[in-house]
Order: C-alpha cells, then structure tokens, then sequence
C-alpha cells in the first residue's frame, strides 16, 4: 500500500516523490531559515497557546515518530494569533531527530542543524469539519515547531522519556493522560513563519509553520532514549532503531519567511 514510506536508503525523501509527486511541489517543508533573509513584519502579533492538559490521550509509536494524541473534538487545546487568522485546535505532537547531536532537526538555522525538533500539529477546526479535510487545505494545519538542543536535563522531558519503553515497537501505543505541553515550550515566543507543508507522507502543502527562535535544551542521555524506539514491529525480525526520522530541507522556491519582532 502506498503507506510503504520511510527514512532509508530505498524508502527514504528522495524517493516519497514516487508515490507523492507533491514531493516537488513549490510550498515543501522544511526549509533552511536563514534570519537575515527574513522579512522583520511588525503586523505580526503574539502567538497564544492554551492548552488543557485534560486533553492529552495516549503516546504511540506509528513506525515513522512518537506521537502524542490529543482529544481535538472541541477548543479546549488551542494555539491562535501570530500568523493565523484562526484559531487552530491542536491535534498531536511528535519529534524528529538524529543520531548524533548536531543534526536532527528537519528546518535548519543559517544552514545548521539542531539535536532534534518537536512539531505540535493543530489543524483549522473553524473552516474545516475534520483533521483530514483540513489536512488538504491551504490553510488547514498551523504546526508549532521548537528546536531541541543538547546540554543540562530538560525537567519536564522524563514524563515523556519515562514512557518510551511502554512503545519501543511500531504500531505500539500506551495511555498518556494529564500531560500538558505547554512544559515543553521555550521562554521566550517571538517565530519565524512561512508556508509550507508536512514533512512526511502525504506531504500536504497546507501548513502554516510557525518556528519558535528559542531552542528548548534537553540532556544528550534524554535524547538518546528516543533512540531505543524501532521503526520496526514486536513481530519482524530485523531491529531497525529510530532516528534520522527528518527530511533535509527543500527550495525555498521564492517564498518569504517572515520574523516576529
Ligand atoms: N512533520 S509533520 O508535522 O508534517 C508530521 C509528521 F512528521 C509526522 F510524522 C506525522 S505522523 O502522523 O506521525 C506520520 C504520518 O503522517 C504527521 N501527522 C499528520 C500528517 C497526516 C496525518 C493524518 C492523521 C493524523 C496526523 C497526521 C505530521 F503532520
Ligand atoms: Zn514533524
């Protein structure tokens, strides 16, 4: 089936376009921010995010990343403001990351990579009647994106890299309630945004990125946990670890990034 995607050799982003053409499109994400290229727009206001930690469900593993799924059947986890002329529900969270630390991250900072990227997805709940109508629309996802660097433990990270082990295998999943994802956010809010799409299968280009200039800092040992996650089932034989689960950035095709103050 056409969800035989991955992030090897054979499976890997160069060749999504087999079964994705939109692989080369116009609006594809990532891409590599470079600051001083970026429009300064003054009109851009705050990002606002209210999350209810009532609204988190389980944490799984689906093969390509750890996902966190939220309740998105009313407005209790919302992100607004910013670029968005709506507000957007939030949907689920999930990471990206290498093997070692100085690549993982899928947008790149003047060329450099981060250790790895948290993206929460929240999709246009106002315009669209569901996640997966929304996923196809211009303007139908808002994903989140925070850059993760290596140094002391991040405080909060354990009540997510406690649970690892309860989803090592793909097609795993375990409860993950109460969890409020607003611990996981940087200090200071201030975004680069442009347009662009998902990163993965099926590469939709209907995202609205908002990058957070802030990196939050997570302990190497922290990081090296989600590298015991598999990409392969409890079932198969061959034991394929999770990581390298980013695309390299692609052209930027003339579109503008524009900064927060
Ligand atoms: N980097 S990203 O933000 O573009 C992005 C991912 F990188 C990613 F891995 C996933 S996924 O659901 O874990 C795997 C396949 O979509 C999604 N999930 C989205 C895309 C399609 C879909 C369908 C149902 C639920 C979630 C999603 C995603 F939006
Ligand atoms: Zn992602």
């Amino acid at each position: 089936t056409g969800d035989q995607w991955g992030y090897g050799k054979e499976d890997g982003p160069s060749a999504w376009h087999i079964n994705y053409p939109v692989a080369l499109g116009n609006r594809q994400s990532p891409i590599d921010i470079v600051p001083d290229e970026t429009t300064l727009d003054r009109d851009l206001g705050p990002i606002f995010l209210d999350y209810d930690s009532c609204t988190s469900i389980n944490i799984s593993n689906n093969g390509h990343s750890v996902v966190v799924e939220f309740v998105d059947s009313d407005d209790r986890s919302m992100i607004r403001g910013g670029p968005l002329d709506n507000p957007y529900r939030l949907k689920q969270f999930h990471f990206h990351w290498g093997e070692k630390g100085h690549e993982g991250s899928e947008h790149t900072v003047a060329g450099l990579g981060y250790a790895s990227e948290l993206h929460l997805v929240h999709w246009n709940a106002v315009k669209y009647r569901s996640f997966t109508d929304a996923a196809s629309a211009p303007d139908g996802l808002a994903v989140l994106g925070i850059f993760l660097e290596t140094g002391d433990d991040h405080r909060w990270l354990h009540l997510i890299t406690d649970v690892l082990f309860m989803v090592k295998y793909k097609d795993s999943v375990t409860d993950f309630k109460g969890f409020n994802p607003k611990c996981l956010l940087p200090n200071r809010l201030h975004y680069w945004t442009y347009l662009g799409s998902l990163t993965t299968p099926p590469l939709h280009e209907s995202v609205t990125w908002i990058l957070l200039k802030e990196p939050i800092v997570v302990s190497d040992k922290q990081l090296g946990m989600f590298r015991m996650l598999l990409f392969n089932g409890e079932e198969e034989d061959e034991r394929k670890k999770m990581e390298n689960n980013f695309r390299p950035p692609q052209p930027l095709n003339g579109r503008e990034v524009r900064s927060s103050n």
